[in-house]
């Protein structure tokens, strides 16, 4: 996430403070938010959380949420995914994925172009250079490049260890171009946002976020949404969709030829007000007017729920909270809620408790994750949800991203670090790793910085280091 324009508001808000001695402004405690940044340098644990028995309420009042909804008759146009299991867990159920997936077998794979073009032009002690003439030889260690287990004999160990509950197959949802370039101060030119799009989707990203309809003097970055849907309409292979924030939005989306959107509410009052300038009662009124209208359509739309765990402002964010506007989310038509840890604070502690509430009132199924990594703990959130039965990940091409209003915040996951994740895991996501290092390393450069994934700068560097002892 992240905004000028919020930021913008925020600063001139700041400025009109320093002349006045009381606030005016009814929405954006700053000064408090400034002063509670501390309160989040502690991760949020169990012991700040609302007691067990405050999501035993909440399961009480969802039993039988766990039931394929389809009010707005949408039949699967809505519900993408699979048949609500009652163990949430898609290791039994999911017979697509053979053995073939696991991974001992990702040794023995072929390269893909991706990988290939990667190896082709890396660059050799400080020059560039084309070592196609030694790709057959070293083949088994361009392999290892990708392949995240250090040592055959611990894979059935792995496996047994921690498979259980883990999906087969995850979904990723690619937010780089939209939630990742949105807080970027120097505009990027259209045509680069287009050319990553475009690098996203052929790595085999099925979901990629594309822009937003918000209004440009919010987020003056997305201001060129309209021309980034002419170009990537006509995509084939992934769905683009596309954040409207209102009807408005969702208009002028629709005009520009978007065939889903996602709307994006909140779990922290604060937070709403800053973001999107309402409350949440409000900005839930608003997303049943989307939700309408986009059933009209026939256009699936996507919910978000930010702060999930945590709240700039407010601090802790209570799991009942989150779980009563993702369950209105569900309940007006989502086909899929993203629970995003806005600001990255969340730890395997908190995202528990908060995932047990959620999941108490939506399926898994529904349920998709969607952490920033300020903290360095993204990944392990990752790995608990999917324990915990979710198998749709959002996360950002080259960890790209960032929140102003968190100390130190950085981006989202790294698209790069979670299928290296994946595959380690031996989890399809019918990604394309090189490609998408290639992606990330085509955006970083365009933004003149280091590429934001630890794995792609790694095995950008192995390449490197192991290509010169060739
Ligand atoms: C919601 C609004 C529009 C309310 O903004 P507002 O200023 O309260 O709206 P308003 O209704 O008073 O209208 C003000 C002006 O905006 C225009 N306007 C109104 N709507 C639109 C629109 N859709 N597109 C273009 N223009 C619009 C409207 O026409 C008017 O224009 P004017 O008459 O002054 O020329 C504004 O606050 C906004 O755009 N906010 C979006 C902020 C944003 O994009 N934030 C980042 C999203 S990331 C996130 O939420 C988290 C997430 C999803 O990534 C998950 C996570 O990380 O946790």
């Amino acid at each position: 996430m992240q905004w000028n324009g919020v930021r913008r508001a925020h600063s001139m808000w700041c400025k009109s403070l320093t002349n006045k001695t009381h606030l005016h402004h009814p929405s954006i405690p700053v000064l408090h938010f400034l002063t509670t940044m501390s309160s989040l340098e502690e991760p949020l644990g169990f012991d700040k959380l609302p007691s067990m028995s405050t999501i035993d309420r909440i399961q009480r009042f969802s039993s039988g949420a766990c039931r394929p909804r389809d009010d707005f008759g949408m039949g699967h146009r809505w519900i993408d995914g699979r048949d609500c299991s009652t163990s949430n867990s898609c290791i039994d159920d999911d017979r697509s994925f053979g053995k073939e997936s696991f991974p001992w077998r990702r040794h023995t794979r072929k390269l893909s172009e991706g990988e290939l073009h990667l190896i082709r032009n890396i660059s050799v002690s400080g020059r560039t250079s084309t070592v196609s003439g030694i790709l057959r030889e070293s083949r088994s260690f361009k392999e290892h490049k990708y392949s995240t287990l250090s040592n055959e004999n611990s894979t059935p160990h792995i496996n047994h260890k921690i498979s259980k509950g883990i999906p087969k197959f995850v979904k990723i949802v690619e937010v780089g171009p939209r939630d990742g370039l949105q807080n970027e101060k120097n505009i990027v030119p259209t045509c680069i946002k287009v050319e990553l799009i475009q690098r996203l989707v052929s790595a085999g990203l099925s979901v990629v976020e594309a822009t937003s309809f918000v209004s440009p003097k919010w987020v003056p970055q997305l201001a060129d949404a309209k021309d980034v849907m002419d170009a990537v309409n006509t995509l084939d292979g992934a769905r683009l969709p596309v954040l409207t924030p209102n009807l408005k939005g969702f208009e002028a989306a629709v005009s520009a030829g978007a065939k889903e959107v996602a709307i994006f509410a909140s779990a922290s009052e604060s937070f709403s007000l800053s973001n999107i300038n309402c409350t949440i009662e409000d900005s839930l009124l608003r997303y049943r007017a989307v939700t309408t209208a986009a059933k009209e359509h026939g256009i699936p739309v996507r919910g978000y729920v930010s702060c999930v765990v945590g709240c700039p402002v407010e601090g802790a964010v209570p799991p009942s909270k989150v779980a009563y506007v993702v369950k209105e989310l569900h309940d007006m038509g989502c086909f899929e809620i993203s629970l995003g840890d806005t600001i990255g604070i969340g730890t395997p502690g908190s995202v528990v408790p908060m995932l047990e509430a959620v999941m108490a009132v939506v399926p898994a199924d529904k349920l998709a994750v969607h952490f920033h990594d300020t903290y360095g703990q993204a990944l392990a959130n990752i790995l608990m949800s999917l324990q915990m039965g979710i198998s749709i990940v959002d996360s950002s091409i080259a960890g790209l991203g960032g929140c102003p209003y968190a100390k130190g915040a950085s981006g989202n996951v790294a698209t790069e670090d979670v299928v290296y994740m994946l595959n380690g895991l031996g989890v399809q996501t019918n990604v394309d790793l090189g490609k998408l290092i290639a992606a990330g390393d085509f955006i970083s450069k365009h933004l003149g910085r280091p590429n934001g994934s630890k794995a792609a700068v790694a095995l950008n560097r192995q390449i490197t280091a192991d290509a010169s002892k060739i």
